[in-house]
């Protein structure tokens, strides 16, 4: 006889607890978006109201920890050169630059977490998705867009995080984000982010669709 996986055991352990489903797709889930669009609010209730159920992808990176960030839960920091081996042994499903500062994502952080019976979720900005799609990796694709750029300039500005120079970069992006988006067949969801709990129910759907 089979040994149960343990998706099936973690089913039968929400049936018996009565918690909701768990997602019958079990690929990770690539979220995009540009900033300011409510990627991160959208995926945080996801996580509140699902618990135990998906898991952020937990990025590398060559910058600095920042006050209060813990390794291996904000990011794996890690040094340059470490970085620069990892990248050359093909370790990254995707990497990018920011700064002086590198950060990627790693293909194993990925298995290790979805070997925990997880959802991986990956909050990735356009030029990453290019590079993943690129590589074949198995997962599903939601582009978060704005009801309109004026919306999301006032988002950007409420959010009073960044400064104004940051955002008008932001915005002059979200235009080339938002034109690869129109591109047929990158994404398999576009959710607009108008009224949160409206997105927020066309996460929840795309998320739990039954297997294709
Ligand atoms: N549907 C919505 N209606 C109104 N405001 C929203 C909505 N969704 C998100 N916001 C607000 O917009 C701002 C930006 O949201 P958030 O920080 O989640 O964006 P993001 O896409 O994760 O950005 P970044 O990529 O820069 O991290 C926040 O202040 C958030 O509260």
């Amino acid at each position: 006889m089979r040994s149960p996986t343990t998706t099936t055991l973690l089913r039968a352990l929400h049936t018996a607890v009565k918690m909701p489903a768990l997602p019958p797709q079990r690929k990770p889930i690539v979220i995009s978006g540009p900033s300011g669009v409510g990627k991160g609010t959208l995926y945080n209730l996801l996580f509140e109201r699902n618990p135990d159920t998906f898991v952020l992808s937990v990025s590398h990176t060559t910058r600095g920890p920042r006050p209060g960030e813990q390794d291996g839960e904000h990011y794996h920091f890690v040094t340059k050169d470490a970085f620069l081996a990892l990248k050359e042994q093909g370790g990254f499903v995707e990497s990018a630059q920011f700064g002086d500062n590198l950060y990627g994502t790693s293909k194993q952080t990925i298995e290790e977490q979805g070997a925990k019976g997880k959802i991986v979720v990956l909050d990735i900005e356009m030029e990453g998705v290019k590079q993943i799609k690129a590589t074949g990796f198995p997962a599903r694709y939601v582009f978060i867009a704005p009801p309109s750029e004026e919306v999301l300039e006032k988002r950007l500005r409420g959010r009073g995080t960044d400064k104004e120079e940051s955002i008008l970069k932001r915005l002059a992006q979200a235009k080339l984000e938002l034109e690869f988006a129109k591109t047929p067949g990158v994404h398999d969801k576009i959710i607009v982010n108008n009224d949160l709990e409206e997105a927020y129910k066309e996460l929840v759907d795309f998320v739990y669709a039954p297997e294709a």
